[in-house]
């Protein structure tokens, strides 16, 4: 038997996304075109010379997010300056040994790295945040984290030097996170969440995340310093995901074709959390009807373009636009745009400094001391 694709080598393997039989090179080559097709279609990268913060955790997405990266910047002259940032919760035995790997990859590809703490930032390691917030905080990690890391990441990309940041969200990613803004009604999250490229100035902090558990910006410091009023106008980095259409079955064997070496182990704080339901129910559809991972993407494409292009919907959409959209302002604490005066990671931030977990009430407060 041959390679479908070459018809020279013996095929290693049934390629997950088309059920086609291809020998290990065609199936590294195949992968790289796609995510190039991506990048090219999407115009992930429309200047040359940007600079771009890979979020690299040490985990299998960030970890070949990076290689292929690097290896289509050269292939295809992209002009892209490539930087690592990685963001260290403190979560002992897990993302120190993680950043292990970030370190390794950082020699192997002699890249720029910039690595923020948690510590650093909001004073407090995620273990001593849980730890101090005990059951209330622990059953929320994933929602803690998020929030924090999301602007952790904007901080490393800040002293990077970098206007735009490539997460290795996946396919997989991306369809669990329309289907959980789906199910939640939360249709401005659901326009968005399947793009390739995020953040732009017009959209409210709050509204626009993708991988965080419920809600929050992300995109604020804590505290309104000299050096962080600078950061307000990058309040607003974009994110790119060049493996939105990037199976993670895919991506776990283009790792183990490359030999590349990344940090497997599953976080410790990880909870059955509303988008572990999503990904099961994917994952239990996907045995009947293998491509409903990339069907849920561009059916979410297909209908986010065409509620934004129909113009008997924006001649509605002036009409309402006051009522359907409460505008957004910028908060008191950070300027990033948000709903109500102050954004939530401000606010998670303050529930971390005055340990106090009852996020509603520290956001009343925060609302009564700030917002005249
Ligand atoms: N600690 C971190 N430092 C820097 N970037 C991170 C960190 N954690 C996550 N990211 C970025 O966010 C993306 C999604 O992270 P998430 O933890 O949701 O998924 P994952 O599948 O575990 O990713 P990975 O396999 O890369 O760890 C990662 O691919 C990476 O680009």
């Amino acid at each position: 038997m041959k390679c479908e694709s070459c018809k020279i080598a013996p095929p290693s393997i049934k390629q997950p996304s088309t059920g086609k039989k291809l020998c290990k090179k065609c199936f590294i080559r195949d992968f790289e075109e796609n995510v190039h097709n991506l990048i090219v279609s999407d115009n992930i990268f429309p200047s040359k010379g940007e600079h771009v913060a890979i979020g690299v955790s040490g985990g299998k997405d960030s970890t070949v997010l990076l290689h292929v990266l690097h290896t289509l910047n050269e292939r295809y002259s992209y002009g892209l300056n490539l930087h690592m940032v990685a963001v260290d919760e403190g979560i002992s035995g897990y993302r120190d040994e993680s950043l292990d790997c970030v370190k390794y990859n950082q020699k192997k590809y002699s890249l720029p790295l910039v690595i923020v703490s948690f510590k650093d930032l909001f004073s407090s390691s995620l273990d001593s945040i849980v730890s101090r917030g005990g059951d209330v905080v622990r059953t929320q990690s994933c929602t803690y984290c998020g929030i924090l890391r999301r602007r952790a990441l904007e901080e490393g990309t800040k002293r990077a030097g970098c206007s735009v940041i490539a997460t290795g969200h996946n396919a997989d990613d991306v369809a669990e996170t329309v289907l959980m803004n789906f199910m939640r009604g939360d249709v401005k999250r659901l326009a968005r969440c399947s793009n390739s490229r995020t953040g732009t100035s017009e959209v409210s902090r709050d509204e626009d995340d993708d991988d965080i558990e419920d809600g929050g910006c992300g995109k604020c410091p804590a505290r309104k310093s000299e050096q962080q009023q600078k950061s307000v106008s990058l309040a607003t980095i974009p994110r790119v995901k060049p493996f939105k259409t990037s199976y993670q079955k895919e991506i776990v064997l283009y790792a183990h074709f490359s030999g590349l070496k990344y940090f497997s182990t599953e976080c410790p704080y990880a909870v059955t959390a509303f988008r572990g339901y999503a990904r099961v129910a994917l994952q239990r559809i996907q045995r009947f009807r293998s491509p409903c991972v990339l069907d849920t993407i561009h059916g979410m494409d297909t209908i986010a373009s065409a509620a934004a292009i129909t113009p008997d919907r924006a001649e509605r959409g002036k009409k309402s636009k006051k009522k359907s959209m409460p505008s957004s302002v910028p908060c008191v604490f950070c300027g990033a745009r948000c709903t109500n005066g102050v954004c939530q990671t401000c606010v998670i931030a303050e529930c971390v400094k005055r340990e106090n977990y009852d996020v509603k009430a520290v956001r009343k407060q925060l609302e009564k001391e700030c917002i005249v």
